[in-house]
């Protein structure tokens, strides 16, 4: 059995994988977290499953935490499970260059499962943007990614159209910085072959659309993902709990999780 934390409990996620946890029989939620300052520190989550403040205040040391927050609140996680010996399953994403080493600096220390999606078919698409890249590389076709997601949403682009783009980028031999485009405005002049549009819009309660566009003269093959509910983030994250309790330390992503 697996001793589990969920960090941010009363968020969208963090609330569906604790409340997910507590149905099946392989996990035993150990406790729940919320902002420092939050009103329901010390309060009932559910079953006798209590709200804390960090994973210091625990009274009993979780094997894992899963973390779907903020990159501050998830740094600060980080502190603690190095400390603790706690593995660590991160969901959040809009993390900078440097938070993201952070991230592979800890994993030196602990088993960490880092993706921005973990979707079982987001992660496939991630497989088959690499293979269609490679295939259309020095074709003439001009890669875009478009992404929708909910009006909640705080970061942009997605962690998942990033990570598109960064296997695009990695697959044509660039660096993403030189060649990412994020929206156009004005005059912007004529598309350059390498160029890497990111585009996103925020709209009522999409749970998460991502499509890669490879698009030529006279065609466009169009590579779409659509997120109907967070449960399928949330299976995915568990999937990962279970599997990264008793590995060594190290930066793992959902292709070790899934093997695919
Ligand atoms: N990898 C994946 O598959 C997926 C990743 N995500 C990512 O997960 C993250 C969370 O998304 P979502 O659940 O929609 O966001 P929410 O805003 O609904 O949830 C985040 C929760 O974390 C809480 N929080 C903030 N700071 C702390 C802290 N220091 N300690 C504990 N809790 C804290 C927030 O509290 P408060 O509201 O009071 O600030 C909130 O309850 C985002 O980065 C999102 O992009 C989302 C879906 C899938
Ligand atoms: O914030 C969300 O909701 C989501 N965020 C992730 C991302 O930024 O890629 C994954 C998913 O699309 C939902």
């Amino acid at each position: 059995m697996v001793k589990l934390a969920v960090a941010g409990a009363k968020g969208r996620m963090g609330s569906l994988i604790a409340n997910l946890a507590l149905q099946e029989s392989d996990f035993k939620l150990v406790g729940v977290t919320e902002k420092p300052d939050s009103e329901f520190i010390g309060s009932e989550f559910s079953r006798g499953v209590k709200f804390y403040s960090s994973l210091r205040e625990f009274e009993e040391r979780p094997d894992v935490l899963i973390d779907f927050t903020t990159p501050n609140a998830t740094l600060k996680n980080i502190e603690d499970a190095k400390t603790l010996g706690v593995s660590l399953v991160i969901g959040t994403t809009g993390f900078s260059e440097e938070e993201k080493r952070i991230i592979e600096e800890a994993s030196k220390v602990i088993p960490i499962v880092f993706s921005p999606n973990m979707s079982l078919g987001v992660n496939i698409l991630f497989k088959i943007v690499g293979e269609v890249t490679r295939a259309l590389k020095d074709k003439g076709y001009d890669v875009e990614i478009f992404e929708i997601h909910h009006r909640f949403k705080k970061d942009a682009p997605s962690g998942t159209a990033v990570r598109l783009a960064e296997i695009v980028a990695e697959n044509l031999g660039k660096n993403l910085e030189d060649v990412a485009v994020y929206g156009r405005k004005g005059l912007v002049g004529e598309r350059k072959p390498d160029e890497i549009g990111i585009l996103s819009s925020r709209m009522g309660d999409v749970v998460g659309d991502h499509t890669v566009f490879f698009g030529t003269l006279g065609e466009r093959l169009e590579l779409t993902h659509r997120a109907t509910s967070r449960e399928t983030f949330a299976r995915g994250a568990l999937i990962a709990a279970k599997w990264v309790f008793d590995k060594k330390p190290g930066l793992y992503t959902m292709f070790d999780v899934l093997e695919i």
